[in-house]
């Protein structure tokens, strides 16, 4: 212990005289600097400064909190729906009006109506068509108001932005501050603008199609996909012209296709017509308003085209993407339910067939003007029956299921070509209002998988139309003559649509490649159950299998036959309407010797007298001779000219006749040809395997030792292999083995 204390007191005096020395030095150097009037007045208004800026930051902080028992202040962002709401509200109630500072922007204002804009709700073309001046407020420009007995002040310290992908303005900011006011004042002030925006329907900002990244969840998304028959529902409502948001829309796909044209009004449409549909790929906005609720809804819609199949020129896989304002599911069952019946609205006067690619998808849609039952020229009962027999069917779906046996019913028509197949198919489709999936088993992309998948791919209750069923593989009883085959002459295409070398060789016919125990899986598949017609044709029935045309598989099966006596007169009186004469009540003349009729200028004829002609003319053409396609092809070189129809009639006969035996004689001339080159084939195949054998006689001689000639059955020669080399003999013949 006193070692410890004894170093201490004895350098005390040393540290107290060298530690007062800096004192003293700063003390002075102080003293001298305070002596100095400049320094002196500095230090003196440094002193001032501080004193000063720490009353401030304390009155502030005292006016800060006084102030917000008294103002309620709220801020919206401008890339926000509540920044648009207050916006548009505060627009309406004229805030800007008076203002003296402005950011003037060219703007569309019938697309989007901001504050201070021209008249918000103008449509497009409207305008002069140039850009308007739409004036919004000068960033850091406050203005007050008066709203509901509140003084409000507004202002936008921070400026905004615009987005590089939906060009909103964002990164900006809008204070409102509510004077005297309480915090329920804030409320009613939101609400009122949210409602005044809503009610007003105001184009709504376009929103990042990603909808993970947009805050408000407030919105709804659906898919509509090229492969489902919805897409055709949305597709139709958005070309229909009473979408209204195709007036505000601003790209469009133009097409004149009558495909197209047609999904305008109803009815036929004008040839030279054009039709606005919304383009492709890029973001459109429609408002949609249910014709139930009369409730509107934003949409914000993306037509993809999905991709080009280049075989087929189609595009595949595409969809209709949409984005809904509102979180309420029933506006999007709305929204379908009023597609699909504008859909079936359309389709009332037309028919819709669906044609499959070679990838196994229905790819594109055609719209044909619906063909009435009546302009088939067939046996009355034909065509009552299978009207009846396929309603019956449709509206038996209960029965079907009580007796346990499949819904599904099969209808082979049969015949020669021309004869009124397809056009039955088509007024039927039409008569019941369905809709056509047509494909076709010769083409090279359907295969048993794509076949099916097409089947499940079509909506319950429609036509499945397969047609010339026959060229799709030969019947295992027919005996298929491959010189015959007029597919010989067709080009070969590969799965991709490319054209493909014919093998000399190898097969040579085009045929399916769906099997035939592949389509009878497909047409008694629980897929093909559901209310479905399966409408097959041929021309061939007698090629077809005895499996594929059995009952339960086709159970109606119709004969077409050509055009006898009846139908010959019904196709000429179809031909000349009464209807098209310029004067239907003069009676008939026959005209001068030597004068043609003109089909310009149509000749009278009455009722009875065109009877009279169509008469004559059935009794003229040899009845089950001809197609009423084959009449039909003369007649319309006579359009409304019924007497030059008959007059002519003689003249086409013999030139039919003509073409018809050079047709015969060309063709067993092709025949004789291909005859002749398989001949030659044969023969040189035959020389070749001649030549051939000595040289590969010699070559297994050469590796498997000699052969020994010997004689069998009466001279006739063969070598047998021999062990003779091990026993020493030779033969000793010299020549190849011949005794
Ligand atoms: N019975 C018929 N009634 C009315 N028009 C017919 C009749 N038969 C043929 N036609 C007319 O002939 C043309 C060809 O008819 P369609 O295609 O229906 O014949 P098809 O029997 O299906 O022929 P294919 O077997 O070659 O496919 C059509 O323009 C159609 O209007």
């Amino acid at each position: 212990m006193y070692e410890t204390i004894l170093p201490i007191l004895l350098a005390l005096p040393l540290v107290l005289y060298f530690w007062q020395t800096p004192i003293a030095l700063v003390a002075g150097t102080f003293q001298k600097v305070l002596a100095n009037p400049q320094a002196s007045e500095l230090l003196r208004f440094i002193f001032l400064g501080t004193v000063v800026e720490a009353g401030r930051q304390v009155g502030q902080l005292v006016y800060d909190y006084t102030g917000s028992l008294f103002v309620v202040r709220a801020e919206f962002g401008t890339g926000d729906f509540a920044y648009d709401w207050v916006t548009c509200y505060m627009d309406s109630q004229r805030v800007w009006h008076e203002s003296r500072s402005f950011k003037v922007v060219a703007r569309n204002a019938a697309l989007r109506p901001k504050h201070g804009a021209i008249a918000g709700k103008a449509l497009l073309g409207a305008t002069d068509g140039h850009p308007d001046p739409v004036y919004e407020p000068a960033q850091a420009s406050p203005a007050l108001f008066r709203w509901k007995g509140y003084w409000i002040s507004v202002n936008k310290p921070t400026a905004g932005y615009a987005h590089y992908d939906t060009g909103n303005e964002v990164g900006g900011k809008l204070v409102i501050s509510i004077l005297g006011g309480k915090r329920q004042v804030l409320d009613d002030f939101v609400n009122a603008a949210r409602e005044y925006y809503i009610e007003s329907r105001f184009l709504p900002r376009r929103v990042n199609p990603d909808l993970d990244k947009e805050p408000s969840g407030a919105l709804m998304s659906a898919e509509f996909k090229q492969s489902d028959s919805s897409y055709e529902w949305i597709l139709a409502y958005l070309r229909s012209a009473n979408v209204n948001a195709l007036q505000r829309g601003m790209h469009f796909t133009i097409s004149t296709k009558q495909s197209d044209v047609a999904w305008g009004e109803p009815g036929t449409p004008d040839k030279h017509a054009v039709r606005f549909m919304p383009a492709h790929a890029t973001q459109q906005q429609f408002l949609f308003t249910s014709p139930t609720t009369g409730r509107s809804t934003w949409l914000q819609v993306v037509v993809k085209p999905g991709d080009l199949n280049w075989s087929t020129n189609a595009y595949v896989g595409g969809a209709v993407s949409i984005i809904l304002h509102t979180t309420d599911r029933s506006v999007l069952a709305d929204l379908i339910e009023t597609a699909r019946q504008t859909y079936l609205e359309h389709g009332v006067s037309r028919v819709n067939v669906h044609l499959a690619d070679n990838r196994g998808e229905w790819a594109k849609t055609v719209s044909k003007s619906r063909r009435p039952m009546s302009t088939l020229i067939l046996p009355t009962d034909v065509k009552e029956m299978l009207l009846h027999d396929a309603r019956e069917f449709l509206d038996s779906e209960q029965w079907y299921n009580e007796a346990g046996i499949p819904h599904r019913r099969g209808y082979l028509l049969y015949g020669e070509p021309g004869t009124g197949k397809s056009s039955t198919i088509h007024a039927l489709a039409g008569e019941l209002g369905l809709e056509i999936y047509f494909v076709s088993l010769a083409n090279p992309g359907i295969d048993d998988y794509t076949l099916a998948k097409l089947i499940s791919d079509t909506p319950a209750r429609c036509i499945l139309l397969i047609e010339d069923i026959d060229c799709a593989f030969p019947s295992r009883d027919a005996d298929a003559e491959e010189d015959d085959d007029p597919a010989l002459d067709q080009p070969l295409f590969d799965k991709d649509g490319k054209p493909m070398p014919r093998n000399s060789s190898g097969p040579t016919l085009p045929k399916s490649n769906v099997t035939l125990s592949g389509l009878l899986n497909v047409l008694d598949s629980v897929s093909s159950e559901e209310g479905r017609l399966m409408f097959a044709t041929t021309n061939h029935i007698e090629n077809l299998d005895s499996a594929l045309i059995r009952a339960g598989r086709m159970d109606v099966k119709i004969q077409y036959r050509l055009a006898d006596l009846s139908q010959l007169e019904a196709v000429f009186m179809r031909f000349f309407p009464l209807e098209h004469s310029s004067s239907p009540d003069v009676e008939f003349s026959d005209p001068p010797a030597g004068q043609q009729h003109s089909s310009s200028r149509p000749a009278p004829y009455t009722a009875p007298k065109l009877a009279e002609l169509a008469t004559a003319f059935a009794k003229a053409v040899p009845a089950h001779t001809y197609s009423i396609a084959q009449i039909q092809g003369y007649l319309l070189t006579k359009k409304r000219d019924p007497v030059g129809a008959l007059e002519g009639v003689h003249a086409w006969l013999v030139g039919q006749a003509e073409e018809k035996r050079a047709m015969a004689e060309l063709k067993a001339k092709r025949k004789e040809e291909r005859r002749r080159r398989r001949e030659q084939r044969e023969r040189e195949a035959k020389e070749r395997e001649a030549k051939a054998a000595p040289a590969k006689l010699a070559e297994q001689l050469d590796s498997e030792g000699p052969v020994l000639p010997v004689l069998v059955n009466g001279g006739k020669v063969n070598g047998i292999h021999s062990d003779a080399k091990d026993h020493g003999v030779e033969n000793g013949s010299g020549d190849d083995g011949h005794a």
